[in-house]
């Protein structure tokens, strides 16, 4: 238990900038501009909206944003040469105060020497040289060391200490290729934190990117060792595998305020909303089962659990779906599921059913839920239905074999039971379902007409249960209604002709009056 006043985390969004670095995510101004108005109901401190040299519609983007967006700090990105930096203020200085550059250079050996192809004082001097510049605009400058993971440690101290010398109010210590481990990234933090004689005099910021699926790990270690901001993304978008997830990070916050004496002021409840504005805009969906906001993230399917969920949520939920702005968690209903969620869904749909009735329609379920990923209402109503019907039955249906295809006659093979005896008969016919019918009429010796068959997908998907309605008629008498339902449609129709048939067979004309 901890018990010392929380420490704010400010939370950095580069969804706009990063997160748009993801391939297929580029934004338009106008999506941008969508995107920030949620970032601004999040509540989050930093919206960093895009990169503005990098083109005329991103510079556009960037002023947009800072134009119109009232409460967080408006960030751009820039390299450290002065091009970039007075390019990024043209778009930025909208905000005013709330403007911030961020400039930065890489400071690995290796993105020095093969990339930058530049010594270490020289990379030293532009990143100086960029602060002071981005200095002579505004006091809100930030400065990234790109691949400071990979970084000698005494030179990344060497140019944190000199760049915030240089006015930086925030180092930003990025982890660009994802590879540190939280034991090794909490080290860097608390070694500069340690060793770097004026390093109090700004904010130390981290941006992990999720190459090794440890970025939110990372920038939990981070801040246990000093960072006091968080770069991340809605959703965990960003270049390559990502970036730390936003919403990952803020409720791995929130809900270990136990162990983490830190808080944000993000407005938890948007978050749902902001990854689903964010899908829409660029149409990169979220796996289902990502923490927080993927769509099984509050659902549960196992009988254990969802009978757990029944009786106190905490059971099995750590935090509430409410908490991150979903209305309610989800009992999915399919083969793992037990009867205790079973009864209560049935319930909740208006289906009172006594004990005999339950556990024949529970059996249904679980044969049905064999056969199909996931039961829906839909297929419960029509599973209640069917054994509601309680009618005396004097033909069951016992199994049907159909062969058909494009080049074969239809043929149906059915076995039915009629009075207790099993009986058997196969029927060519114009297709499965007229074989089948004729099949059941001769083993019936009913002189039946069909009046009317219609066939219909209760649920979506290939595998929703069909559901067959049949009207039929025999002689002058009043026809009757029979339905059948199964993911079979043939098997479907057979159980509709069949119910029919026995309501025909035990209704006086009165009785089918009333049907
Ligand atoms: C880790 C990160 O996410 S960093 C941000 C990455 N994001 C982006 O790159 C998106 C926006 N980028 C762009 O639109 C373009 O790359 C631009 C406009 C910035 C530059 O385009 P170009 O001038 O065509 O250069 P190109 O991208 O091919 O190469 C990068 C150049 O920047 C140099 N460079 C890279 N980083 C820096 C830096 N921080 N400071 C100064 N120069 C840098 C490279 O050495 C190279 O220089 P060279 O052209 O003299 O060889
Ligand atoms: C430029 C910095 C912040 C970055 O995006 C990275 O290092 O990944």
């Amino acid at each position: 238990m901890n018990n010392t006043e929380p420490r704010t985390i400010k939370i950095f969004d580069t969804t706009l900038r990063d997160g748009e670095q993801s391939p297929g995510a580029s934004m338009n101004i106008e999506e941008k501009l969508r995107l920030a108005k949620q970032l601004q109901k999040l509540n989050v401190d930093v919206i960093e909206a895009g990169f503005p040299i990098a083109s005329e519609g991103d510079f556009e983007a960037v002023k947009k944003v800072a134009q119109n967006i009232k409460g967080p700090e408006i960030a751009g990105l820039c390299r450290s040469g002065f091009k970039d930096i007075d390019r990024a203020w043209e778009a930025l200085k909208y905000a005013e105060e709330k403007g911030r550059i961020h400039t930065f250079i890489a400071t690995s050996d290796i993105h020095m020497k093969y990339k930058l192809q530049m010594t270490p004082a020289q990379v030293l001097e532009s990143a100086v040289k960029g602060v002071k510049r981005a200095r002579s605009y505004t006091a809100n400058v930030e400065f990234s060391c790109e691949d400071a993971v990979r970084t000698d440690l005494k030179f990344l101290a060497e140019v944190v200490g000199a760049v915030i010398d240089a006015g930086a109010s925030v180092v930003n210590i990025p982890d660009t290729v994802g590879y540190t481990i939280p034991f090794e990234y909490f080290n860097i933090i608390k070694y500069l934190k340690d060793n770097v004689k004026n390093i109090d005099d700004a904010i130390i910021s981290v941006h992990c990117h999720n190459d090794l699926g440890l970025s939110v790990a990372n920038s939990i270690a981070a801040v246990q060792a000093g960072a006091g901001q968080v770069e991340c993304t809605i959703n965990g978008i960003g270049e390559r595998a990502g970036n730390c997830s936003l919403e990952e990070f803020v409720m791995a916050i929130r809900t270990r305020g136990d162990i983490l004496p830190f808080k944000t002021n993000v407005v938890t409840d948007q978050l749902t909303p902001a990854s689903r504005l964010l899908t829409q805009v660029t149409g990169i969906v979220v796996q289902q089962n990502k923490a927080i906001v993927g769509a099984n993230a509050f659902a549960h399917e196992a009988g254990i659990h969802q009978h757990g969920m029944l009786m106190e949520k905490s059971t099995y939920e750590i935090m509430t779906p409410e908490s991150v702005g979903l209305k309610s968690s989800a009992l999915v209903l399919g083969k793992h599921s037990g009867r205790h969620a079973f009864k209560k869904r049935l319930e909740e749909l208006g289906h009172e059913l006594d004990d005999e009735a339950l556990n024949k329609a529970f059996t249904r379920f679980k044969a049905l839920a064999d056969l199909k990923k996931e039961v829906f209402d839909e297929d419960l109503d029509a599973i209640v239905l069917d054994e509601a019907k309680n009618i005396e039955e004097k033909y069951k249906l016992s199994h049907i074999t159909v062969t058909c295809g494009s080049f074969a006659v239809a043929t149906a093979t059915v076995q039915m039971e009629i009075d207790g005896m099993q009986v058997r008969a196969a029927e060519l016919g114009d297709g499965p379902v007229d074989a089948t019918m004729k099949a059941i009429k001769k083993l019936t010796k009913r002189d039946v007409k069909l009046l009317q068959y219609n066939v219909g997908a209760i649920t979506g998907g290939t595998d929703a249960i069909g559901e067959v309605t049949v009207r039929i008629t025999e002689e002058d008498r009043t026809p009757v209604v029979g339905r059948g339902s199964s993911t079979d449609i043939i098997e479907a129709s057979a159980k509709a002709y069949i119910d029919a048939l026995n309501r025909l067979y035990f209704a006086t004309d009165r009785d089918l009056e009333t049907l």
